[in-house]
């Protein structure tokens, strides 16, 4: 009964939450994209140039606030930054069916990347719905 009235008031009260992947190939820049989400959430977030390489993943839960004209409303967002070297990409779609939105994060200045970034795009995004 007690996780009954617990299940029912988190649905209804609690904040909602959204779930975002944060993907893309090593070096991308996707922990650096987190950690100025972080700073801008006036979060602890570490020296920019202190960002070590990811092995397995971070999360980051961040609380925003929605605001139109008529209500102001709660919202939270836990970000899943995954690591992007080859060996582990394997992992990524293990998050695909619990996530609300993919960020597939491509570092522009790195042309000798593109085919690269291309392959593992489309390859990757084919998992989503296969
Ligand atoms: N100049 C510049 N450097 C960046 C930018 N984003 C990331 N970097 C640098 O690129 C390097 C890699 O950035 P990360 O954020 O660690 O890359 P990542 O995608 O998380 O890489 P993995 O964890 O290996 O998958 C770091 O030295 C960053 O300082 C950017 O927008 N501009
Ligand atoms: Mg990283």
């Amino acid at each position: 009964m007690i996780s009954l009235i617990k299940g029912f008031w988190q649905k209804y009260f609690d904040p909602p939450i959204y779930k975002i992947l944060i993907i893309g190939l090593d070096g991308a820049g996707k922990t650096t994209l987190l950690n100025k989400l972080k700073q801008l959430a006036k979060h602890p977030f570490i020296q920019f140039d202190k960002i070590p390489k990811t092995v397995g993943l971070n999360i980051t839960e961040i609380d925003y606030m929605a605001s139109n004209r008529s209500m102001n409303k709660k919202y939270k967002v836990t970000y899943w930054d995954l690591g992007g070297s080859q060996t582990q990409r394997s992992i990524w779609k293990k998050y695909y069916g619990e996530c609300h939105g993919i960020i597939f994060v491509v570092d522009g200045n790195k042309s000798e990347r593109w085919d690269e970034v291309r392959n593992c795009f489309k390859y990757y995004m084919h998992l989503i719905f296969w």
